[in-house]
C-alpha cells in the first residue's frame, strides 16, 4: 500500500441487505465495481462519498487520513452521478465552478478554473448554457468536469455512460478513458456494463449480495470466472464439480477436460465451443450429452441456443447451421464439446 491509497471497509446495514466490502485503490488506478442489480454497488459508492453512514467496524481512509468523520462536502472526493445531478438553474460554467467556490476559491479564480475544465472536455463554447440546453453526452462531460474541478484524490463514477445512446456512449467512453488516464487520484467506476469495465478499468471488483465474489485484472477474471454472474458477464458456460485427473464430475455428467487437477474445480467453455448435432455423434473423443432446446436468441451474427438437460449450457451456432438442424424450442439435440475447448481450474 502506498501513501495516497484509498483503503476502505464499507459496512452498511439497510434492513435485510448488508454490505460488507473491502476496497483498496492506488492513486492513478481505476477500479470497476461490477455486479448485478441490487448487489450493493450504489450503496458502496454512497458510503465512500459520505452519503450513506457506515455501521460498526467500517472505515474509509485516503492516504492514511480517516474520512469517516468528514461530511460529504469536506471529503476530497469528486462524484459523477448516474443522472449527473447538475444544478438546473446554473450555467455549465457555474456548475463546474460550484465545487471550487464551495471549497473557498475566489469567484473569479473558480470561474477561470471551471472554464479551463470545460475546455479540457471540449465544451468551452457551451459554458453559458443551462443543463437542459445540453445533449446527454455534453451533460455527462459537464458532470465529469465538475467532479474533476475540485482536484479530487478519489473520483467516483456511478454508471457514467448508462444514460447515453449507443453512439454517444462509444465516443464518450473513449473520451472518458483519456480523462481517467490523466487523473492522478484513485477512481472507482460503478457499472454493470462489462465493456465499460474492460475499456476503462485497470482492475475489476465484482460484488454480489453485498460481498466481493471475485477481483483481479480483466484477463484473470475473464479466464477464471468464479460465479454464474461473472461467467455470464464474460460469456462462458461455467460448472462446479469434483476433479480427478482429466475428469470433472458434475451433477449429472462427467466431463473430460484438458487440464489435469484434483479436488473441487470449475470447468468453463465458450458457447461457440459447443457443437450441436441432430444424431448422436459416434466414435469421437468429445464430451457428448443429450439436451433440450429451451430458447433461441440472436447473438451478434449468430444464434445463441439455450440448452436444458443434464448440463444447462449456451451454444452459439450460425443461422445456417440452426436452419439445417431445424432447431426449435422443445427439440432434443446432441451437444458436444472437445476436452481441448474446456478450461478447468481449482474452485
Ligand atoms: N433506501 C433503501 N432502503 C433500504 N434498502 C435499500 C434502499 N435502497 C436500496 N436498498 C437495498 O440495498 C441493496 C443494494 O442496493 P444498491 O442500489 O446499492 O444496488 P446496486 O448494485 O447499485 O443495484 P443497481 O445496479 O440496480 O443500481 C438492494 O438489495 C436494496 O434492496
Amino acid at each position: 500500500m502506498t501513501d495516497g491509497d484509498l483503503d476502505a471497509h464499507l459496512t452498511v446495514d439497510r434492513g435485510t441487505f448488508r454490505l460488507d466490502v473491502a476496497l483498496r485503490i492506488a492513486p492513478g488506478e481505476v477500479v470497476a465495481l461490477l455486479g448485478p442489480n441490487g448487489a450493493g454497488k450504489s450503496t458502496a459508492l454512497r458510503a465512500l462519498a459520505g452519503l450513506q453512514p457506515l455501521t460498526g467496524g467500517g472505515h474509509v481512509r485516503l492516504g492514511g487520513e480517516d474520512l469517516g468523520a468528514l461530511p460529504p462536502e469536506r471529503r476530497p472526493i469528486g462524484v459523477v452521478f448516474q443522472d449527473y445531478l447538475l444544478f438546473p438553474h446554473l450555467s455549465a460554467l457555474d456548475n463546474v465552478a460550484f465545487g471550487p467556490r464551495r471549497r473557498g476559491v475566489r469567484r473569479g479564480d473558480a470561474r477561470r478554473a471551471a472554464l479551463d475544465w470545460l475546455t479540457r472536455v471540449g465544451l468551452a463554447e457551451h459554458a453559458s448554457k443551462r443543463p437542459r440546453q445540453l445533449s446527454g453526452g455534453q451533460a455527462q462531460r459537464v458532470a465529469l468536469a465538475r467532479a474533476l474541478a475540485v482536484h479530487p484524490r478519489l473520483l467516483l463514477l456511478d454508471e457514467p455512460l448508462a444514460a447515453l445512446d449507443a453512439r454517444t456512449r462509444l465516443d464518450t467512453r473513449a473520451e472518458l478513458q483519456r480523462h481517467l488516464a490523466a487523473h492522478p487520484g484513485a477512481t472507482l467506476l460503478v457499472t454493470h456494463d462489462p465493456l465499460d469495465a474492460l475499456v476503462l478499468a485497470d482492475r475489476l471488483v465484482i460484488v454480489e449480495g453485498g460481498r466481493v465474489v471475485q477481483e483481479g485484472d480483466a484477463a484473470t477474471v475473464t479466464a477464471r470466472p468464479r460465479t454464474d454472474y461473472v461467467a455470464r458477464l464474460v460469456g462462458l458456460n461455467l460448472y462446479r464439480g469434483r476433479a480427478s485427473g482429466h475428469e470433472v464430475t458434475l451433477d449429472g455428467l462427467t466431463l473430460r477436460v484438458d487440464d489435469r487437477l484434483d479436488g473441487e474445480a470449475f470447468v468453463a467453455f465458450r458457447p461457440s465451443s459447443v457443437a450441436l448435432h441432430a444424431e448422436e455423434p459416434a466414435g469421437s473423443p468429445r464430451n457428448i450429452w443429450a439436451a433440450t432446446i429451451a430458447g433461441i436468441q440472436r447473438h451478434g451474427d449468430n444464434l445463441r441456443i439455450e440448452l436444458a438437460g443434464p448440463l444447462p449450457a449456451a451454444a452459439d451456432v450460425t443461422p445456417a447451421a440452426a436452419a439445417q438442424l431445424d432447431l426449435i424450442p422443445g427439440r432434443t439435440v446432441w451437444a458436444a464439446v472437445k476436452a481441448t475447448e474446456t478450461h478447468a481450474y481449482p474452485a
